[in-house]
């Protein structure tokens, strides 16, 4: 079943008063009318997008949606809303009646994911869904200049876009509203609402930034909403990477290296001298440390010289060679592919990205974060995921390519945790992974703040805070600071230290 959002931006902007209609203008540098296309172009749920402009504006939109790879169609509106919304269903002619369809104002740049996702996952069991927010005001029904009526507010919700249906149903209410001398709706709820009263429409929150510029005073809030850094949603829905904070992340499956399997628990028996050992990135080293207690796995993702995405922390194999020339099949590493196929789904994964030199230098096509976006997002169905990488340019060009997936900051060695903190943010990420080192107990370093304070302000920026490699014995300062994940090499050291603690509570946000 595919989706289509439709952007509306057939209006002239009467309200506004403009020369140019008002998606044209630029907020933050760019116009309206980009902002909404890019939200469901980046969205995981949606195939297509189809723009319904204003006449005499058709080049211009053509312009601005010309890097949005999904923009299938670009047509030009009527009179009315309604009327472009027509227009939009005669270009989907033919399209089979469970398509799934979205309409969005491209008067509304700034809907994020998190509404995109409600709406679609109501239009499972709905054939008809809108997007609502509560009124702060009190409304009233008003008649010559005297209220007519005055409805509890509890029982009334401001519409917003988009309004999702299934293409049967809003094409059958359109047929029906045609044919009606009456004047047409201010929405295509609307429409359903008057010609298919028996079809519920289901009502999904909305948010206070998905504002509909209509009058001059919401550029300026517009404005002021494109210079905060984007912030979507960790999770769909809106939940938070790691559930109980903090989660024990198995570093490379069980630890980086060769790691002895922990001994089998047989009551009386010594230890064994010899144990079995599971190499780094490897599914038996993943599942031992599933088996130690890791409620999350993390793993190295890098690509070879015939485009395929192998796990590999290095650029280079042990003898030396370069990933980069060599094909994954004679590199002798699991496929990240067949990783997933063998891991339970379920099964939380932490993707470390390593990006490689020739990168900087490659078609785009062939690029890292070009091979690994198609992979995760049809293993987003499969399992959380959250990606994390040394490279902001992999980060941001995920960003756009997976919204649904929480992306996360990594910084190297005693790097000053005040610069990345301040990074993740200013990128718009969702988590910041740290190394231990930098996190002053073993490297006192006067400026920097406690870490109890830093994570705070992490968690003040919608940061998620995640160390990497903390040994056992510090455990307790990463989870009474407040820590929501360690990434480590000893999974059942780390899991008895915490279980030794007891029920950690972190600080509450
Ligand atoms: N003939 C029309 C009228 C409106 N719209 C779109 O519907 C959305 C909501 O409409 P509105 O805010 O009313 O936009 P305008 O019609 O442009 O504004 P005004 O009513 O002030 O003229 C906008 O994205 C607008 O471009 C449309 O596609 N075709
Ligand atoms: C669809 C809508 O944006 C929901 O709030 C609204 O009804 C559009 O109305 P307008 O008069 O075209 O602004």
């Amino acid at each position: 079943m595919r989706t289509v959002a439709v952007i509306l931006a057939g209006g002239t902007g009467q309200r506004m008063g403009a020369s140019r209609p008002k998606q044209l203008i630029e907020v933050g540098g760019r116009p309206i009318l980009a902002y909404a296309i890019e939200a469901f172009n980046g969205h995981l749920g949606v195939d297509e997008v189809l723009v319904v402009m204003a006449a005499g504006h058709v080049r211009t939109a053509a312009t601005i949606a010309a890097p949005f790879h999904k923009v299938t169609g670009l047509m030009e509106g009527g009179d009315t809303r309604t009327a472009s919304t027509v227009a939009a269903l005669t270009a989907l002619t033919g399209r089979s009646d469970d398509t799934r369809v979205l309409f969005h104002d491209a008067a509304r740049p700034f809907v994020d994911p998190g509404v995109i996702d409600r709406v679609l996952e109501a239009l499972v069991a709905y054939e008809a869904v809108a997007v609502g927010v509560p009124s702060a005001d009190t409304i009233v029904a008003v008649e010559d200049g005297l209220v007519l009526s005055m409805p509890p507010r509890e029982s009334l919700a401001r519409f917003q876009t988009p309004q999702g249906f299934r293409l049967g149903t809003i094409r059958k209410a359109y047929e029906l509203a045609l044919a009606d001398p009456l004047p047409a709706a201010t929405d295509d709820c609307g429409i359903v609402h008057r010609y298919l009263p028996d079809v519920p429409i289901r009502v999904v929150t909305g948010s206070e930034r998905n504002l509909k510029v209509t009058h001059p005073l919401d550029v300026v809030i517009a404005e002021h909403l494109a210079a905060e850094p984007e912030r979507r949603p960790r999770l769909p829905g809106g939940q938070m990477i790691f559930e109980n904070a903090p989660a024990v992340i198995g570093h490379r499956g069980s630890g980086s290296g060769d790691v002895p399997l922990p001994p089998l628990p047989v009551a009386g028996a010594a230890g064994n001298p010899d144990p079995e050992t599971v190499a780094e990135n490897t599914i038996p080293s993943m599942l031992a440390a599933l088996d130690a207690g890791a409620s999350w796995i993390e793993i190295d993702v890098t690509r070879t010289a015939d485009d395929e995405l192998v796990l590999r922390h290095d650029p280079t194999l042990p003898g030396g060679a370069f990933l980069i020339d060599t094909a994954a099949a004679d590199s002798g590493l699991p496929r990240l592919a067949e990783v997933f196929d063998a891991l339970p789904a379920g099964v939380p994964v932490d993707v470390d990205v390593k990006t490689i030199l020739e990168d900087a230098v490659d078609a785009p096509s062939r690029r890292t974060g070009a091979l690994l976006a198609p992979v995760l997002r049809r293993e987003a169905e499969r399992r959380p995921l959250l990606v994390t990488s040394f490279d902001p340019s992999l980060l941001l060009y995920l960003r756009d390519e997976l919204p649904g997936v929480p992306l996360g900051l990594l910084t190297w060695l005693r790097f000053p945790l005040w610069h990345g903190v301040a990074a993740a943010a200013g990128l718009g990420l969702q988590a910041i992974g740290v190394h231990t080192e930098s996190c002053g107990f073993g490297h006192p370093d006067t400026r920097l703040r406690p870490l109890e304070h830093i994570v705070d302000v992490a968690h003040k920026a919608d940061l998620e805070f995640i160390a990497w490699c903390p040994p056992p014995q510090d455990v307790h300062a990463y989870a009474a600071a407040g820590v929501d994940a360690l990434v480590v090499n000893d999974v059942p050291g780390v899991v008895g230290a915490l279980e030794a603690l007891g029920a950690v509570e972190s600080p509450s946000r």
